[in-house]
């Protein structure tokens, strides 16, 4: 069999190697190729190896709860690379009228499990905190169908709570806006709290008890891992690891895609103006929604209602000469920038703090990100500027009045998948027109279920697994 792998992110490249896996599993010769339209691997994993630092430009590590990554990790040979989040800088800030405020203590991201905890809060007002509270009281929510993960919250826990901490946390994660992002698709286990314990605190509570019970084991360890050589060192050893069995082609982009009698002819163009053709019998799709859906409308699978805007950003690093820098960051990971505040930045990790492996001792080195869904407009600024803009904001927040002595900007157009409400069903029916229309294909990656590291890499094996299954059945 010949499988077609498009997009050399972490969700094509363990989708490539699930497929060589199943291949020796099963005794089935499989030819795979592999299109990558950049000019290198890894695409939103991108590492600086660059004056003693070990820093990232995009994902910076990921859940070790959700057991995909580790093991891909474990099964690379790289258990021994792995580092856990410094347990000492677990304190998160929240920014309010552009001061830090500690994030309150005793929450299940954010809600109240620690009710006297969180009434002694500086973040939230005396009314945004009883408003908070009220959801005890409030009757079970009437939801039946995926409504916003904003809607939702702000019946539950009031605006207050929703625009200080629900937003900048919960929907943080995807750089969206929370009022737009679905329920469903982002933070089902809430409602399902909901559900459960008609109350989102009381249901908080019944979780950080069991939470507590089950830690026994995982005592001292970290939610984030990362590796101690950086994550693209990941995709490294992830294309060493197949590079024997699968031709690679960077610089080139698939431009169409048709069916054959028995497979689909797969056509391409090169970074050099070249093109080619190719017939397959299966083919895995990891690009970005963008680039999936023209290439599905040509196999007649319309799916104009699953709509995923990408929103984006940038990341922002700053070194400074630990001995310029005044203020003590170590007990903390990093802080969040609500919407309100009107600033560049959407939030700042402190990653010599949190992740001192990647930091000489002698510098300080913060992340900053710039850019969410409606609020892009500083990315319109050059290098320069967005570097004067965000040291000038780290100045007033944090207290560092020193320049920095490096800086890194990546820029991530498109890059955030933000799943908006209906995700679920769209996507749902997407896959039905999929199986109906297109056997042996897959599609996957960060914008269909979860963006993630984890939910990449479950997702790449997933597909790989269905195209191999289809293909071996027959
Ligand atoms: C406090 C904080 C968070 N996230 C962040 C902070 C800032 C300070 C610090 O670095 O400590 C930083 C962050 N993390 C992420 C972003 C968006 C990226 C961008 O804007 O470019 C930002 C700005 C992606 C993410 N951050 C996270 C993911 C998802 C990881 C996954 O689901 O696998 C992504 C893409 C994880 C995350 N991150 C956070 C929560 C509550 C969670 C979920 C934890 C859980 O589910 O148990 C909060």
């Amino acid at each position: 069999m010949k499988v077609a792998v498009i997009g050399g992110g972490i969700t094509g490249l363990t989708a490539a190697r699930h497929l060589i896996e199943k291949s020796r599993s099963e005794d089935v010769p499989c030819d795979i190729v592999l299109y990558e339209k950049d000019s290198r691997l890894g695409g939103k994993i991108r590492t600086y190896r660059e004056q003693g630092l070990v820093v990232e430009g995009g994902p910076d590590s990921m859940l070790a709860r959700k057991p995909a990554g580790v093991q891909l990790l474990r099964d690379l040979g790289m258990e021994t690379d792995i580092v856990y989040m410094n347990p000492e800088a677990s304190q998160t800030f929240i920014v309010r009228n552009g001061k830090l405020h500690p994030m309150p203590q005793g929450t299940f991201v954010g809600i109240p499990a620690e009710v006297e905890k969180f009434l002694t809060s500086s973040l939230l007002s005396g009314t945004g905190k009883l408003r908070a509270l009220a959801d005890v009281w409030l009757p079970a929510s009437p939801i039946q169908q995926d409504v916003s993960l904003g809607a939702f919250l702000r019946s539950r826990l009031g605006d207050e709570w929703v625009d200080y901490l629900g937003e900048p946390l919960l929907a943080g994660i995807y750089a969206g806006r929370i009022d737009q992002l679905s329920l469903f698709a982002t933070w089902r286990q809430l409602y399902d709290l909901a559900v459960q314990s008609r109350s989102l605190i009381i249901g908080a509570m019944a979780s950080r008890k069991r939470q507590q019970t089950n830690r026994s084991g995982l005592s001292g360890r970290s939610a984030f891992v990362t590796v101690r050589t950086g994550l693209e060192s990941v995709i490294e050893r992830l294309r060493d690891d197949i590079a024997q069995a699968v031709s690679i082609r960077l610089g080139t982009q698939v431009v169409a895609m048709r069916r054959t009698e028995n497979g689909y002819e797969v056509r391409s163009t090169g970074d050099n103006g070249s093109s080619a053709s190719e017939t397959f019998d299966g083919v895995v799709l990891t690009t970005p929604v963008a680039a999936a859906k023209p290439l599905l409308r040509q196999l007649d699978i319309v799916s104009d209602e699953f709509d995923v805007p990408y929103a984006s950003t940038a990341t922002i690093i700053l070194a400074y000469r630990k001995q310029d820098v005044a203020v003590d960051l170590s007990h903390a990971s990093g802080f969040l920038v609500p919407r309100s505040e009107g600033m560049a930045m959407t939030a700042s990790t402190w990653m010599s703090s949190k992740w001192p492996h990647t930091t000489p001792s002698n510098m300080v080195v913060l992340r900053c990100y710039v850019g969410r869904a409606g609020q892009e407009e500083y990315l319109q600024l050059d290098d320069e500027a967005m570097v004067k803009q965000v040291s000038r904001e780290v100045e007033s927040i944090v207290g560092i009045q020193a320049e920095p002595v490096w800086h890194k900007v990546t820029r991530w157009s498109h890059a955030m998948p933000n799943y908006l409400v209906g995700h679920g069903d769209h996507l749902q029916r997407l896959h039905a027109a999929i199986q109906s229309q297109a056997p042996a294909l897959a599609v996957a990656g960060a914008g269909y279920e979860g963006l993630g590291l984890p939910d990449c890499i479950v997702q790449g094996q997933r597909a790989a697994d269905e195209v191999f299954t289809a293909l071996f059945r027959r």
